[in-house]
């Protein structure tokens, strides 16, 4: 049995991997769970999981949850909580599903407590990739991905060698309005925004793919995760999110990863690596698919990309600072205090101010993090 802890269990993520864990109870065990505020399906959980410790946002939170949950279940709350659950359980791996970099506290404690880690929070490893590969290196601890571009690239280098690879490239529908102009997007509202051609997603990471800011965060993801240079990590437009990316081999080979666009998959694999397990998701018929088509990627139409790009090879706080600044742009979205383009204006100002700490340590990055936020919420 392996046994489970699911950060940000109540999310999307977070309720697709218990999904799975259901799939497989000779397989798993859940040790531990971490919501954020919706403690009506996190105490749901905890009465069907059995977990050992869960944790909540906050201390007050934590009183409302209280009285739903088993008195033998420990009771943690806010960041502390999250280390707790990441590092001091019996768990074998730590699935990391909260939302933003706020998770990053806990992804480093998972790691040193000696944790796997089923990374699905690219946040952290794009605010301290450095940092977190680092220690990830030292303690022997697999980073194994979620996000399902990345685990497309990782089923694909499966028995390869670094040296052969020629490129990555990683797939990008294009979001919820792939199809507009700029001009069209003045006036686009919300509700237009979380509606994910392709994808059932939390509502943040539904927006980024609509700024292609989400694809930005992926391409420092992999660099970091498969320690490849920019210019070896390509994007491509592909609408249907059917092939999740490919790698190209020195002898023009290309290995690609196909199936019908489910979490469940992705998810399956890092919690079963290096074995494969049957699973209840559709099988892809690319005779019922017909066709699928593909884009060459417009960095005019989605400036967030290029700007992501120009971040990561800049290294240091630039990429930290570029993921605080749209973490804050996105929540004022959401909220309806901002139109969708000044999202990316918001970034782009952040970053034309943002005064870059080459190789920086956890409290430059902390302190990067902070700053870069309190001006965003105030533009
Ligand atoms: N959804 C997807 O298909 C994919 C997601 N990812 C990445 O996975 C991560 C999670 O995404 P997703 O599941 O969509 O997001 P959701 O918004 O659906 O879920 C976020 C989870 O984090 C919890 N949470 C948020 N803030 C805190 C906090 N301060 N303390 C504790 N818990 C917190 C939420 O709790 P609550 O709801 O109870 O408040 C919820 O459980 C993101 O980094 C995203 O980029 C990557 C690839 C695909
Ligand atoms: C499911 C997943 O991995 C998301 O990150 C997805 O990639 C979003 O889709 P696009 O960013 O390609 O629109
Ligand atoms: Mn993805």
């Amino acid at each position: 049995m392996k046994r489970i802890t699911v950060l940000g269990s109540t999310g999307s993520i977070g309720t697709q991997t218990l999904d799975v864990v259901s799939m497989h109870p000779d397989q798993f065990v859940v040790e531990a769970l971490a919501g954020g505020a919706n403690i009506k399906l996190l105490a749901e959980q905890a009465q069907l999981y059995k977990p050992k410790k869960v944790s909540v946002g906050t201390k007050q939170l934590a009183e409302e949850i209280r009285p739903l949950l088993s008195s033998d279940i420990e009771l943690h709350w806010g960041n502390e909580g999250l280390v707790e659950l990441a590092a001091n359980t019996e768990a074998d791996m730590v699935v990391t599903a909260v939302m933003g970099s706020v998770g990053l506290h806990s992804t480093l404690a998972a790691i040193e407590a000696g944790k796997q880690i089923g990374l699905a929070n690219k946040e952290t490893l794009v605010t301290a990739g450095h940092l977190v590969t680092e220690r990830a290196r030292a303690k022997g601890v697999p980073l194994l991905p979620i996000d399902s571009e990345h685990s497309a690239v990782f089923q694909c280098l499966n028995g390869e060698r670094m040296k052969d690879v020629a490129h990555i490239t990683l797939t990008a529908s294009g979001g919820s309005f792939r199809d507009l102009t700029r001009e069209q997007l003045r006036e686009v509202t919300v509700e237009d925004a979380l509606k994910h051609p392709n994808w059932s997603m939390g509502a943040k990471i539904t927006i980024d793919s609509a700024t292609m800011v989400n694809k930005g965060l992926e391409v420092i993801e992999a660099h970091w995760l498969f320690g490849l240079d920019y210019e070896h990590i390509h994007v491509l437009l592909h609408p249907e999110s059917i092939i999740h990316s490919y790698v190209e081999f020195q002898d023009t080979s290309i290995v690609a990863q196909l199936g019908n666009p489910d979490m469940r998959v992705p998810i399956q694999y890092a919690l079963t690596y290096p074995e494969r397990m049957k699973s209840p998701v559709k099988p892809l018929s690319l005779a019922e698919v017909g066709a699928i088509h593909f884009r060459e990627m417009d960095f005019d139409r989605f400036p967030c990309l290029r700007l992501a790009f120009e971040c990561g090879k800049i290294g240091g706080t630039a990429p930290t600072a570029f993921n605080a600044a749209n973490e804050i742009a996105v929540a004022r979205f959401l909220r309806g205090e901002i139109p969708f383009l000044h999202i990316e204006a918001i970034i782009e100002h952040v970053l034309e101010q943002h005064v870059n700490i080459a190789n920086p340590d956890l409290s430059a990055i902390e302190a990067c993090d902070h700053e870069t936020r309190s001006i965003a919420a105030r533009l």
